[in-house]
């Protein structure tokens, strides 16, 4: 297997309070691995580190680019996605007032003039055409392609937010909560989607989420956050039935 993302010791201090306690995490290509833990636990701040939203307090973290991993250690958000590392967050941020298509341009084109090379792609107005096309129908979004998001229900939205992410064409896709706020039929919905993008793309999946049936249905690798520490790294069957989880979970509505 090749490692994709690898942090080594990471940690990040909050004053005197740990948020994440030295995580040495390697992320292999092509796997949905699961963040999972209790409340606090350090999810967020991790996803944080991973995009550069947060400096570490000590640690390093890498990103395969170009068949070599990258120190991307103290690279700040814009670079950690043009590096090929992309996020949807728990909260929909899409244009409202654009369509779902004029949304997914609007990415597509920042991506392509992040690389600086939107001027000098042959024939680029067809090849960008294509390339949101192709987007809207990987996310199942076609047959509401035209219609404004300011009118699209939640689960929608956060499809949308997914596109919005694949726009970069992300080597590595971490998906922050990805059925937060959703209904069961949606939670169905978006997880038949995480599967088919895990079939149909060549990306690697990174997925906090609280719902444990979601966790089961996509992931190959669960790894579980306790108190900014790895708690149980491995296969889904061990590490929902390692005792230790079930303790740290007790008390959480989580499990
Ligand atoms: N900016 C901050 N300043 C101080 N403490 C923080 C900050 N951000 C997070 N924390 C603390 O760090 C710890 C980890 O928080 P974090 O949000 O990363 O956990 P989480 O696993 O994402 O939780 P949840 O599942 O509730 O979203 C918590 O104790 C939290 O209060």
């Amino acid at each position: 297997m090749t490692t994709v993302l690898k942090t080594e010791d990471l940690r990040k201090q909050f004053g005197e309070l740990t948020a994440v306690d030295d995580v040495s995490i390697e992320i292999d290509d092509g796997d949905i691995t699961s963040i999972i833990g209790p409340n606090g636990a350090g999810k967020t701040t991790f996803y944080n580190l991973l995009t550069g939203v947060l400096e570490p307090t000590d640690g390093a973290i890498w990103l395969r680019k170009d068949g070599e991993l990258a120190d991307i250690t103290d690279a700040p958000p814009h670079e950690v996605a043009n590096a090929g590392l992309s996020r949807s967050y728990q909260i929909t941020n899409v244009f409202e007032g654009l369509t779902v298509r004029e949304n997914v341009r609007v990415a597509r084109i920042s991506h392509e003039n992040q690389r600086l090379d939107f001027r000098s792609r042959a024939g680029s107005d067809e090849a960008l055409e294509a390339d949101i096309e192709e987007l809207l129908s990987l996310t199942g979004l076609t047959g509401i392609a035209d219609t404004k998001c300011d009118t699209l229900s939640h689960g929608e939205k956060r499809t949308v937010e997914i596109a919005l992410a694949l726009a970069i064409e992300p080597s590595v896709f971490l998906m922050d909560e990805p059925t937060a706020g959703m209904n069961p039929t949606e939670v169905t919905e978006i997880v038949s989607l995480i599967q088919q993008l895990d079939t149909n793309l060549d990306a690697t999946f990174v997925v906090t989420e609280h719902n444990m049936d979601v966790v089961t249905d996509i992931s190959d690798r669960i790894v579980v956050l306790a108190e900014g520490a790895i708690l149980a790294d491995g296969a889904p069957e061990d590490v929902l039935t390692d005792e230790r989880v079930t303790e740290a979970y007790l008390g959480s509505e989580a499990v």
